[in-house]
């Protein structure tokens, strides 16, 4: 086991909103400045596309990012294909933003994006006017021939997903109406909370029990100030780590908590987890508090599948703490975990079961008997770790490794650039 995590730490911008800063800001009339803009690689994949298509976007010396936007209806076509690398957000908000302007692009991206479905914002950009010519199952590359005007549809969401829903509101933008998302399972809400931030008319309404979410078309967005807050899915691998290492008690400073992303500190709570909110306020428009996270006997549960939209990302490293947790940890309701980086449900759990956990694998969840605290007994020269091009696959397993006999080996951490590039250096400070 690793020594304890202690003092005050502060995790990297969160990865939805710095996207969603490029493009918007990209899309409005003047400059947009951003403060905390996370640096990883599939935000960086944002910045470069936006950038081929005309926006002016630079990185001051203080660290502050100032992008002077084209408007919505003014994306030049870009030269050369956007290489989207590992991003599904980039990917597909940015097939949304396309999809409604007088321009084609190709989309490529790494071997993981291109096996990741992207039928589901075909179908709707389809319908709005675009046309595709995409690789066998609906994957990258694909090219998208983008239609002016766009038609404005009604469309409900068949699968839960804030990528899916933030490509027809941006495709909205600038087609002339109102496009309308039905929202029968409510997702992470940085598009709605950033349209109507910079200007966009967008209304939410709750009927029968779903979100409507219309948009206004042929928008004029105003450039704004943004300060984005603390990833919480970042901060979710240290708030874990902390709880499992033995005399850990750690501050994680200035961590969004949006409510439709906060989802694991009210499961980890009910394992018995410490996880305490300190001095909670308001950062652009997102609700923040620094978290205060003490070691704790961590208990096994069954976990409401009602609450997967809201911590989905943070699956992986829930299923390290149940691994560690006393009895049996129980989730369902997860068949989106299969098409994220990796397939994050088998991942997991052969991973995990290399590094000795007890986990059966079902079609939409795991379900885990934990070891009740003890180390997780691994194999004498550290469980050998396949991580498939995903990030979170290997903060997961690193943060196993912690709490391990032998440790993990990990055959690959470079996925960890692509949205959270200092994790190493920070674990090694909070444990210092
Ligand atoms: O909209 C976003 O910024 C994101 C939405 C989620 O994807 P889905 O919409 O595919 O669930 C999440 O997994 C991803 O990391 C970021
Ligand atoms: C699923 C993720 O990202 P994306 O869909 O943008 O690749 C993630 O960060 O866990």
């Amino acid at each position: 086991m690793s020594g304890p995590l202690t003092g005050a730490i502060r995790v990297p911008g969160d990865k939805s909103i710095s996207h969603r800063s490029l493009m918007l800001g990209a899309l409005a009339v003047g400059e947009t400045r951003v403060t905390g803009l996370l640096e990883g690689e599939d935000v960086l994949a944002t910045a470069a596309a936006m950038r081929a298509m005309g926006a002016n976007i630079v990185r001051e010396d203080s660290g502050t990012w100032s992008i002077h936007g084209v408007g919505v209806g003014s994306l030049l076509q870009p030269e050369a294909a956007l290489e989207m690398g590992n991003s599904g957000t980039s990917t597909r908000l940015l097939m949304g933003v396309v999809a409604s302007h007088a321009i084609s692009a190709v989309f490529t991206g790494d071997a993981s994006l291109s096996k990741r479905p992207m039928g589901r914002v075909i179908e709707p950009l389809s319908q709005m006017g675009a046309q595709f010519e995409a690789s066998p199952g609906g994957t990258l590359p694909l090219r998208l021939q983008g239609a002016c005007p766009a038609v404005p549809i009604e469309y409900r969401l068949p699968v839960a997903s804030a990528q899916v829903k933030s490509a027809v509101l941006l495709a909205g933008l600038n087609t002339a109406g109102i496009t309308r998302v039905i929202e029968p399972v409510m997702t992470r809400d940085h598009s709605e909370r950033m349209l109507r931030g910079f200007g966009a008319e967008l209304s939410v309404e709750e009927v029968d029990g779903e979100r409507v979410i219309e948009i206004h078309g042929e928008a004029t967005l105003k450039p704004q100030t943004i300060e984005v807050p603390g990833d919480p899915s970042s901060a979710a691998f240290f708030v874990v780590a902390a709880l499992l290492t033995e005399g850990s008690d750690l501050i994680i400073e200035n961590v969004g908590l949006n409510p439709t992303r906060a989802a694991l500190l009210g499961v980890l709570r009910e394992m018995g987890g410490s996880v305490e909110e300190l001095n909670r306020r308001d950062v652009g428009g997102e609700p923040v508090a620094d978290l205060r996270v003490r070691h704790s006997a961590l208990t096994g549960i069954k976990v409401d599948p009602a609450v997967a939209p809201s911590m989905i990302d943070e699956f992986p490293v829930l299923f390290v703490a149940a691994a560690l947790a006393k009895g049996t940890t129980r989730t369902s309701g997860l068949d989106e975990l299969r098409v994220k980086e990796s397939d994050r449900l088998s991942t997991m759990a052969t991973a995990l079961t290399l590094a000795g956990a007890q986990v059966e694998e079902a079609e939409d969840g795991l379900t885990i008997h934990g070891t009740g605290g003890d180390p997780l007994p691994g194999t004498e020269e550290g469980a050998q770790v396949t991580t498939h091009l995903d990030h979170r696959i290997a903060m997961s397993m690193a943060v196993a490794g912690l709490a391990s006999r032998n440790g993990v080996m990990l055959d690959d951490t470079s996925p960890i650039a692509t949205s959270f590039p200092t994790f190493m250096a920070l674990l090694e400070e909070a444990a210092a």
